[in-house]
């Protein structure tokens, strides 16, 4: 960008940023080289630099990482195609001189038999594809920051046609450019820039074509114009004019602009204010390693574990049963912004059950819970129709397990009788609702909101079950296992019949 300052010529100025370049004519210069000169004002020319992104700083990243860490925009380029080649026909007479025996003069006539269609025209090499960019999911990546860093991912092009411009029957095709690959962590939804939604990578392994690489060019026959007739019986190849020289270019790669956005998949999702003790719970029941302290959101970004399969379903069932996600601390006020702000709302969309981890030894655990379920109605409404578990953590503390039986009364008494509205969590509901709001642009994955706006959290279903524990001392631990695999189970027999019921 160039801009036009105005400044007193008077003045000595210095310009310290390197990629500033102007021009500056002092009065008398201006007035010898007949401009204008008899105004005290010159005029400076200057480049302004580029404002550097300090987002992209990966000092800030890492301090910040919760504000990167499942969002990024990147820029794609698919490779261009080879360049194909304009041929001539070799000399007949060289070929022909070749061998003076028998077996020469066969190896020669080998030699000039080129590849040939089964019409007889002749087959000529063409150059390279591009690289195609594909985008899939890996179970190896667990957040997008990476893409802060590297924002740019260009394929490599398609090889041209190597030849010495001579038809001979050796002539390959220029090599084809391998796919670029980018891994991204399994739940994310690829979608064009400000565009349409193009994927949501759910499973490990779904991918998603994003820039196809361009086509490679076509090669020709130069012929002389005495013989250019016979030729054009020989081969469709043949070069008529100039502008068929175009063809022997390859096409050009494609760029485009996507928005990764990471949607974490589990089935379980653990919500509490900062501190009731989520992620030592995670830590507790599966082999994740959270960070853990004793103060307010020590968990940026969402942790993952694996829940054992349940032992008294016998040998064949005792696997992976469940993954758990492991939310920030939600505060009130989470839905418009406050604390950790309403980023990590969202990864709760694609969990089919919730388990309220509330500390039992707080000032006020029953108001503690509401303050929860409220955040959760205000940011989405259907996120009270899932199916959930209440925790009533921290029992080994004196003032948790003294009021342990009136908490869990009351927590029960809030909330209807209702069966979950949500089907117990079915997969679709749980796979429609993960796009909401990213995806105004697909009509029929919205969920009509407006009445559940109008309830209040006692209008909801009441928790599946209410139970006391303490994760850090190992109290209670096996009983609310049971609860949560009771839980999950009875979404999974739900998903089974709305699957049979729907066909
Ligand atoms: N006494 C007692 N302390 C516990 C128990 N569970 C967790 N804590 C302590 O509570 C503090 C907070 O625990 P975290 O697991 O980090 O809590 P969190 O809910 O994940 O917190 P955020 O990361 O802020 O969302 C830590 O000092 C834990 O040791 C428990 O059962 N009893």
């Amino acid at each position: 960008m160039v801009s036009v300052l105005s400044l007193p010529s008077s003045s000595s100025y210095f310009v310290h940023d390197r990629s500033f370049s102007f021009s500056f004519f002092p009065k008398r210069c201006c007035q010898n080289r007949g401009f204008p000169g008899n105004s005290s004002y010159c005029t400076i020319k200057c480049k302004l630099a580029r404002v550097v992104d300090s987002s992209a700083n990966p000092a800030t990243l890492t301090k910040e990482a919760h504000k990167y860490f499942d969002q990024a925009i990147i820029t794609v380029r698919s490779g261009d195609g080879g360049h194909g080649t304009v041929l001539s026909m070799p000399n007949q007479q060289t070929s022909k001189s070749q061998g003076r025996n028998g077996k020469e003069k066969e190896k020669a006539k080998k030699k000039s038999l080129y590849k040939r269609d089964f019409d007889g025209s002749l087959i000529l090499p063409m150059g390279g594809r591009g690289g195609d960019v594909v985008i899939y999911a890996d179970e190896g990546k667990d957040s997008l920051l990476e893409f802060h860093t590297k924002s740019r991912y260009n394929a490599k092009r398609g090889g041209n046609v190597d030849a010495m411009g001579v038809l001979t029957s050796q002539l390959h095709n220029g090599f084809a450019a391998p796919t670029l690959r980018i891994p991204v962590p399994i739940g994310t939804v690829v979608k064009r820039k400000r565009g349409k939604l193009l994927a949501d990578l759910v499973h490990p392994g779904d991918e998603i074509l994003v820039a196809r690489g361009g086509q490679g060019g076509i090669s020709l026959i130069d012929t002389p114009e005495n013989r250019k007739k016979k030729m054009m019986s020989l081969t469709s190849n043949v070069m008529r004019d100039e502008s068929d020289k175009v063809l022997v270019f390859g096409q050009p790669g494609e760029e485009v602009s996507l928005e990764l956005i990471l949607r974490v998949v589990a089935d379980v999702g653990l919500v509490g204010l900062p501190n009731a003790g989520k992620s030592t719970l995670l830590a507790a029941i599966t082999l994740a390693k959270p960070d853990i302290a004793d103060y307010p959101f020590t968990t940026l970004i969402p942790n993952l574990g694996r829940l054992d399969g349940d032992p008294s379903l016998g040998a064949g069932m005792y696997q992976s049963e469940a993954t758990l996600a492991d939310l920030p601390g939600l505060i009130e006020g989470a839905h418009l912004g406050k604390g950790l702000g309403r980023n990590f709302l969202r990864h709760l969309r694609r969990t089919r059950l919730l388990v309220h981890v509330v500390d039992a030894a707080a000032q006020n655990p029953v108001d503690d819970y509401r303050t929860v379920r409220e955040e959760l109605r205000m940011y989405n409404p259907n996120y009270l129709g899932r199916p959930y578990v209440v925790v009533l953590n921290k029992i080994d503390l004196p003032e948790a397990k003294n009021r342990l039986p009136s908490v869990t009364e009351e927590i029960l008494r809030i909330g209807t009788d209702d069966r979950y509205p949500e089907q117990m969590g079915s997969e679709n509901s749980v796979q429609s609702s993960v796009l909401e709001d990213d995806l105004a642009t697909v009509p029929s994955l919205e969920i009509p909101v407006a009445d559940e706006k109008d309830k209040e959290i006692e209008d909801y279903p009441r928790p599946l079950s209410v139970v006391g524990v303490s994760v850090l001392k190992g109290i209670n631990i096996s009983l609310m296992l049971k609860e949560i695999r009771a839980a999950l189970r009875k979404c999974r027999d739900s998903d089974g019949m709305s699957m049979n019921s729907g066909g």
